[in-house]
């Protein structure tokens, strides 16, 4: 305990939750933690101070070196990877000219291509309603020797919707950034190596944090090719297997990337991968352009940054909306209304502008978001100011907070999303009609340095989530498809989910929490029929 302090609480997956919810109730918005080896954090979710931390001091305040490390070792030199003017600007070899990754990446991730992008978030969700819908009928078939149907029962079945969610987000990362279907959305296609590693890596990499002042060591201090070998050489099995999965996804992405310069070569432009695409279309024109390892860079950090957050938020938008069949049965009655107005066109326009889907989609933001913390560490000494002034265990009184030189801060997104002084007494409540709303002037006065919706879900200022726009437009788009289909339910005898803290956030069964893989098993019942879905 004195050597490993509270890392082994911070990390713990099955108990983590309930100890950072422990710690910011007891403690308030700004304390130390206890690191590995007596390294001393700063937990915050102080407002003004994290204003200083995300925006106004990003000169000073850095992502966490062990952080970047395991980025970099697990995806490449990807936006997520590179930190300062890498992360803005490549510095670039001789004769190469210099290029922003960050600048470059934007506009596949702008509003015009998420709009453009939409049609296809569509062809996404109705394939997973597909698979899904075939899934119930099997199981009531195999049942019954027939599927259950009859007017006052509709054919419903317990389905594992985590897989589902997991293969939803990998399609729509796969087609909507590599232009690559992994076809997993396909019900008879069996986990190819790809779609294994991609979906493996968050869970089997997340237990290792505890050594990562060692992995820190190792990559500031040897060259690469040793830290290779000694990855190859270190007997834990957990280090092996991130080995495998790095290994594997590197050799598809670089197989993917061979094949869609090949076909933008051939003038295939709609088979190649838009940051390929983009990429090779900058340096014809002899603009700035990435390095092939840059791109496969962004090619792993889109697939793992894309399938992991998406599958989690997905899978939380149908826990909830499962435990509470008013407002499930709300959401349905839109989207059918907007069916009937639209005269079956459902489009960008609609998926953006329904406000109880928006309302939904901002609470379960709010409320859950897929990584509930993240890390800044300071390059510099510096005094942040607090929003208000805080007492030390010497009885002292401050108002701004003085962080020194290397000392990291946990920004505890969380912490802020569900802080009662600025969402009310109810901060810990599901509540989708809090959007429907004036919100209360507390909301407004917190500001909070978040890119969305008063939250710190995705982060704020020079390093926030680029896939913002694209994660909501697909996860309503998809919510709306299974929505005016299904309905979804506690599984029986399985009410009860523990989720569990990771990169970021999955449910187990209790009981199960000891096991890798998630679960959501959730009773789903047919409430469109396929027919009455093809006439819409
Ligand atoms: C609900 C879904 C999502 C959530 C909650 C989320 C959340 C976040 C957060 C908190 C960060 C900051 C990480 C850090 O500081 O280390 C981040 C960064 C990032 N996200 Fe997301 N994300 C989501 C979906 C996506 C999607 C769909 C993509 C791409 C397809 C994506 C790509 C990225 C990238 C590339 C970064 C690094 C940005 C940079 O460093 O400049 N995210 N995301």
């Amino acid at each position: 305990m004195i050597f490993t302090g509270n890392t082994p609480d911070l990390y713990s997956a099955p108990h983590g939750f309930a100890y950072h919810h422990a710690l910011s109730a007891t403690y308030g918005r700004v304390f130390k933690i206890h690191m590995f080896a007596g390294e001393e954090q700063i937990y915050l979710s102080d407002t003004r101070a994290l204003t200083h931390v995300l925006v106004r001091d990003t000169h000073v305040f850095d992502e966490t070196p062990a952080m970047m490390s395991e980025f970099y070792y697990c995806f490449g030199p990807g936006l997520i990877a590179v930190r300062g003017d890498t992360h803005k600007k490549y510095v670039s070899p001789p004769g190469r000219r210099a290029v922003r990754q960050r600048k470059m990446i934007q506009p596949l991730f702008g509003a015009a291509h998420i709009r453009a992008l939409t049609p296809t978030f569509f062809g996404i969700a109705y394939q997973l309603s597909d698979v899904i819908r075939a899934r119930v009928s099997a199981a009531c078939a195999s049942d019954t020797g027939k599927p259950s149907k009859h007017a006052s029962r509709q054919p419903s079945a317990v389905i594992d919707l985590w897989k589902w969610a997991s293969r939803a987000a990998l399609e729509g990362v796969g087609i909507g950034t590599l232009g690559y279907s992994f076809d997993a959305l396909n019900d008879g296609t069996e986990d190819n190596a790809f779609m294994v590693a991609v979906r493996e890596l968050p869970y089997t990499v997340y237990p290792l944090r505890k050594f990562m002042p060692i992995c820190i060591w190792c990559m500031r201090n040897l060259p690469v090719w040793l830290q290779h070998v000694l990855a190859r050489l270190t007997p834990l099995p957990r280090v092996q297997k991130v080995r495998r999965i790095v290994e594997t996804m590197q050799r598809n992405s670089e197989a993917l990337y061979a094949a869609k310069k090949a076909a933008l070569r051939a003038g295939n432009v709609e088979a190649a991968a838009q940051v390929v695409k983009a990429n090779m279309a900058a340096a014809a024109n002899e603009k700035e352009s990435l390095p092939d390892e840059e791109v496969l860079g962004q090619m792993n950090t889109f697939v793992a940054a894309g399938h992991d957050t998406m599958s989690s938020a997905l899978a939380r938008l149908l826990h909830s909306l499962a435990h509470d069949l008013p407002r499930q049965r709300r959401l349905r009655q839109e989207i059918t209304q907007a069916r009937t107005e639209t005269f079956g066109e459902l489009d960008f326009r609609t998926v953006t502008t329904l406000p109880f889907l928006d309302a939904v989609y901002r609470e379960t933001r709010r409320l859950y978001a897929p990584a509930p913390f993240q890390h800044r560490t300071a390059t510099e000494a510096i005094s942040i100011p607090l929003s208000a002034p805080i007492e030390l265990s010497n009885g002292e009184l401050i108002s701004e907070l003085p962080i020194a030189k290397g000392q990291t801060v946990l920004v505890a997104i969380e912490a802020v999303n569900r802080d009662p002084a600025i969402w009310g007494p109810d901060a810990n409540t599901w509540m989708p009609e809090r959007w429907l709303a004036e919100l209360p002037p507390s909301v407004h006065t917190a500001e909070v340095p978040g890119t969305f919706s008063h939250t710190l879900s995705f982060l704020g200022g020079n390093r926030s989530c680029i896939g913002m726009k694209y994660a909501e437009v697909e996860l309503k788009t998809v919510l709306i498809a299974l929505v005016e289909n299904f309905e979804f339910a506690p599984a029986p005898g399985q009410e009860e989910l523990k989720w569990r803290l990771s990169l970021v956030q999955n449910p187990a069964l209790p009981g199960r929490e000891h096991l890798e893989k998630p679960e959501l098993p959730l009773l789903v019942t047919i409430v469109k029929d396929a027919e009455a879905q093809r006439v819409a």
